[in-house]
Parts: C-alpha cells; structure tokens; sequence
C-alpha cells in the first residue's frame, strides 16, 4: 500500500498519526506529493482524487481512498480491531459525529483561513481567495476550540473516555492553527491540557518531531 503525503501536512499527519497507533507504518510506503508546486491540482493526481487534496491512499489492487477518515477507518478495520474508529454502534456514531465536527468546527475553517485569508500556498496554486471569508472561518475556528474546551471540561478524550480518531481530527485541527499562528485561546484550559496530553502519545510526538 502507498500513501500519496506531504509528511508535515496537518491533514497527512491524521492518517501518520492513525498508523502509528494502529502499528501499521511499516506496511505503507509514501510519496511526497509537492503542495508548493501544486502537485495536487494537476492532471495526473487529480485522477487519484478529484478533490485534488492529500493525503490519498493507494491500495495494492490500484483503487484509490481518499479523505482523511475514511483512511482511518480502512486501516482501523483492516485487523479486525478497530480501536480508533469505534466496536460497538454506539462508539461508531459517537467517533463519527465528534471527528466530524472537529473537521467542520476547527480544520476546515483553519483550512479555509489558511487558503483565503493567508498566501497560503501562494500566488500560483491559490487562484481564488476570498478574505473577508478567510476571516470568518478563523473565527468560526476560534469558536470551535471553545466548544470543545467545553466539551474536554467534562470527559477525558473528544468523543468519551477512551482515544480515538476524533481526538486525532482535533491534534490535526491544532497542528495546523499552530502552523497559520492562530494560538488556542489561553481561557481553554482544558482544550490546552488536553493537547498537552496528546503531545506526550508517541504518535503524536513523533508527528510533530518532523520538520517542514
Ligand atoms: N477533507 C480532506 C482534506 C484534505 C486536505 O485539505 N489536505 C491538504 C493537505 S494538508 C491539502 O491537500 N491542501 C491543498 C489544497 O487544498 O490546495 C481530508 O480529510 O483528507
């Protein structure tokens, strides 16, 4: 299997991160695609994936899988244990909801800042920015973090009381607020102690070991 990255991509780092809990990474091999080039808008990668987005996953029959969580959830599933993505229907709908609002809440909008209210990757791969609506997903971050301060003021982990993707979709939104500079506010205690927490997973730890 090959998983189409850039390594120190906050998206990537979901899926790095979700390996390395699973004990998997040495069953894949990465690709470097350039984001700085644009590699992910070009012809030939957009045929591994019309979104034009990494990470993407290459299966040994040639089928592709993109998107972050359903990467996770192959993988999770793959030896029957999946401690990530949830056992019973319950789990399940409690990671899935959680991961997803972690995404809609905090990554995408820091995405979405990063690209239209930053250079983000800069003149020649970013042909629209909008950055009055850069400026509203920051805030819609912002808020986000606090909604899941709340959220880790009552339990130990993002959807319960045990580690899963939805904590790894939420390491994946503070990556990538720490790479546009946009500090978690000091009043979110718990969302700060449970970062700190997460940093001291070596899966974590060695994800943010990596250099740009
Ligand atoms: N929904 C996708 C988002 C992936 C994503 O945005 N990845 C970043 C890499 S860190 C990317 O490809 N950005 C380039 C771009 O949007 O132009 C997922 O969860 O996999």
């Amino acid at each position: 299997m090959k998983i189409y990255d850039w390594p120190t991509g906050p998206y990537p780092a979901r899926v790095r991160i979700a390996l390395t809990e699973k004990g998997m990474e040495s069953e894949i091999a990465f690709e470097t695609v350039d984001l700085w080039k644009g590699e992910h808008k070009m012809a030939g990668f957009l045929k591994k994936n019309y979104s034009g987005t990494l990470p993407v996953l290459e299966l040994d029959d040639g089928a592709f899988i993109a998107e972050c969580t359903a990467i996770t959830e192959y993988f999770d599933n793959l030896d029957g244990n999946p401690i990530l993505t949830g056992n019973t229907s319950r789990e399940k709908g409690d990671i899935h909801m959680m991961s997803k609002r972690a995404e809609l809440e905090v990554m995408d909008a820091v995405s979405v800042y990063f690209h239209h209210a930053t250079p983000g990757l800069g003149p020649d791969v970013e042909l629209y920015q909008n950055n009055e609506w850069g400026l509203r997903q920051r805030d819609k971050a912002l808020r986000g973090m606090r909604y899941f301060d709340s959220v880790l003021r009552e339990r130990s982990f993002v959807a319960g009381d045990k580690f899963s993707m939805a904590d790894i979709t939420l390491v994946g939104g503070l990556i990538f607020a720490a790479i546009v500079d946009l500090p978690v506010p000091g009043e979110c205690t718990a969302l700060l102690a449970w970062y700190e927490r997460m940093k001291e997973r070596p899966s974590v730890s060695k994800q943010l070991a990596l250099k740009a």
